[in-house]
């Protein structure tokens, strides 16, 4: 984030080098041959250093990677001033350097621990109490609706950010969740989103949540005045509202103007990206599901991952570990993507959700001081729970032309240890066996011994599979709330790592905004053909179909 550009490090350059006279002799079949301590060499345990017990196993062996190689990716780091921008991080420098902003998603989770100046940092507390005293009272039943009838279904109304974050961890806890609450998230502007729900619940046991930052995205505000029309045609009076709606946002003005009392708001700071978000008021719907004290355990997990982060010496250091990992596929081997599997379907979301929190923080091409970058920045990242993507497209992984590094990651003990844990073992069987089988492959001499003679070459060479498809393991006793808030404390901080070694700013996201401005100004031009100007003939074309075929 020094606004240098990657490739003037001497240690790129070294690193380019590494990569054209070593590439042929990294094979992890002869990598792990030549030290029976490879993984002992290249994995590490992760221990809370505060707080709740977490720990993890990340194993890296299986990487296209050696001592030597790994040395000069941490030079790289250091060359970048990586530990420099992190301290500035923690210390609330404003490294958000377009939109002149702190980045202090650490301070949500802080617990008076790190001393952070900065405006807010001191009243996260206090929005923390909030949190815990309403969300203690709609689970205990002592918040009423207007009838007087306790909340059983919230829907969350958000985007991005404010959705992504609750559904994704409200998933992951499901195991914790009270099970007579039921939640629900509306994000799509597509009606269908919101009327589908609504079907779903009851005006009088409903409580809404409007999450939103600026609270001006359109999606967001739209669904919520369709929620707040349904709610009105049953309801009657709209001091009703006080009851049934609260907002999660930094701008006070826009939700007491949308008629959201100032005490059922829930406030967060600019400073809050909102890829980084779920660790703030919008995460009330996590409190809801899971309960406050369960929250407050993932905040405390992710607190001991930033300490970690913050004070661990680099080549022990587990998010730049494996951001250095991730540089080395990326911009050396050329990897277009990286794959997030986790065997855990608890962790269903844990792809969609690092899509935005990845991709929209390091998918940028200028530096920090304004200049085009000459090598790939982020990856694209996606992914599905195992053993699913097994039968879909781990095809493509294993005997496709790309290059596909990957992440696994699995409980060691399930929440459901249905059928004696039969189900378990099978699921684990499947996340050991498939990092070893991308690893180690199978020879052409291995599928000629298994198939015997007299078959056809095509086929022998069908069955080869040429290995050496690196992928990390993380593993973890169980998953738990704090476990939760460590594994994505993890990847923030990678996060970090790389978009500083690439020199771009992570924190801002102007990229989603040319979108944003042209449908406004065509929502206004779809009434008649006659109103669609200043487009090429393709949009214009595809405006005029839509003008001729709608019913409505
Ligand atoms: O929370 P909001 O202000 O409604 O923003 C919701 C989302 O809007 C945009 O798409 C931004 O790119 C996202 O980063 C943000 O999370």
């Amino acid at each position: 984030m020094s606004g240098k550009l990657a490739s003037e490090y001497p240690s790129w350059k070294k690193l380019e080098q590494i990569h054209a006279s070593e590439q042929a002799r990294l094979v992890l079949r002869d990598l792990f041959a030549q030290d029976p301590a490879r993984f002992a060499h290249f994995s590490k345990e992760y221990t809370s250093p505060s707080g709740p017990d977490v720990t993890f196993l990340l194993d890296y062996s299986k990487n296209l990677i050696t001592q030597p190689i790994v040395d000069t990716l941490l030079t790289l780091v250091r060359e970048a001033q990586v530990e420099q921008f992190r301290d500035k991080m923690f210390a609330g420098e404003h490294i958000n350097t377009s939109e002149d902003r702190a980045v202090l998603h650490v301070a949500l989770r802080n617990f008076g621990d790190f001393k952070i100046a900065e405006a807010g940092a001191d009243e996260v507390d206090g929005v923390l109490k909030h949190i815990k005293v309403f969300s203690n009272a709609v689970r205990s039943g002592e918040w009423k609706g207007y009838t007087g009838k306790t909340i059983d279904t919230i829907v969350n109304i958000g985007i991005g950010g404010s959705d992504l974050g609750p559904v994704m961890v409200t998933e992951a806890l499901k195991a914790y969740s009270k099970r007579d609450l039921t939640a629900h998230f509306v994000s799509n502007i597509d009606g269908t989103h919101i009327a589908e729900t609504l079907k779903l619940c009851n005006p009088e046991t409903t409580l809404f949540i409007i999450a939103s930052k600026t609270f001006t995205t359109q999606e967001t505000i739209t669904n919520a005045e369709s929620a707040r029309d349904w709610f009105l045609a049953t309801a009657g009076d709209k001091a009703h509202v006080a009851k049934h709606f609260v907002a999660l946002s930094t701008n006070t003005a826009a939700v007491t103007s949308f008629g959201i009392a100032k005490e059922n708001m829930f406030r967060f700071w600019d400073w809050v990206g909102g890829r980084y978000s779920l660790w703030s008021a919008i995460g009330l719907s996590i409190a809801l599901v899971i309960g406050y004290d369960n929250f407050e355990e993932l905040l405390k997990g992710a607190h001991g991952m930033d300490e970690h982060f913050l004070k661990t010496p680099l080549e022990d250091n587990l998010p730049v570990i494996m951001a250095i990992i991730g540089i080395w596929y990326n911009d050396f081997y050329g990897a277009q993507t990286h794959a997030l599997l986790p065997y855990d379907q608890y962790l269903h979301k844990f792809a969609d959700y690092f899509q935005q929190g990845d991709m929209e923080s390091n998918g940028k091409s200028v530096t920090k001081g304004g200049q085009r970058v000459n090598y790939q920045t982020g990856p694209i990242i996606w992914g599905a729970a195992g053993t699913n993507g097994q039968h879909s497209f781990y095809q493509l992984v294993h005997q496709g032309t790309k290059l596909i590094p990957a992440d696994f990651l699995a409980p060691a003990t399930t929440h459901n240890p249905i059928a004696h844990s039969k189900h378990h073992r099978i699921l684990l069987s499947n996340f050991f066996a498939q990092p070893e089988a991308l690893a180690f492959g199978k020879t052409e001499e291995e599928v000629r011994k298994e198939l015997g003679p007299g078959q056809t070459e095509a086929l022998y060479k069908s069955k080869v599979f040429e290995g050496n498809k690196p992928s990390n393991s993380l593993m973890f006793p169980k998953l738990t709330p704090a476990t939760l808030g460590a594994l994505i404390a993890l990847y923030e901080h990678k996060i970090f790592v790389q978009g500083v070694v690439w020199g771009i700013n992570s924190f801002d996201q102007m990229g989603v905004e040319l979108g944003k401005a042209l449908a406004k100004n065509i929502l206004v031009q779809l009434g008649t053909p006659a109103d669609v100007k200043g487009h090429d003939s393709s949009t214009t074309g595809l405006i005029h179909y839509y003008q001729k075929h709608r019913k409505e």
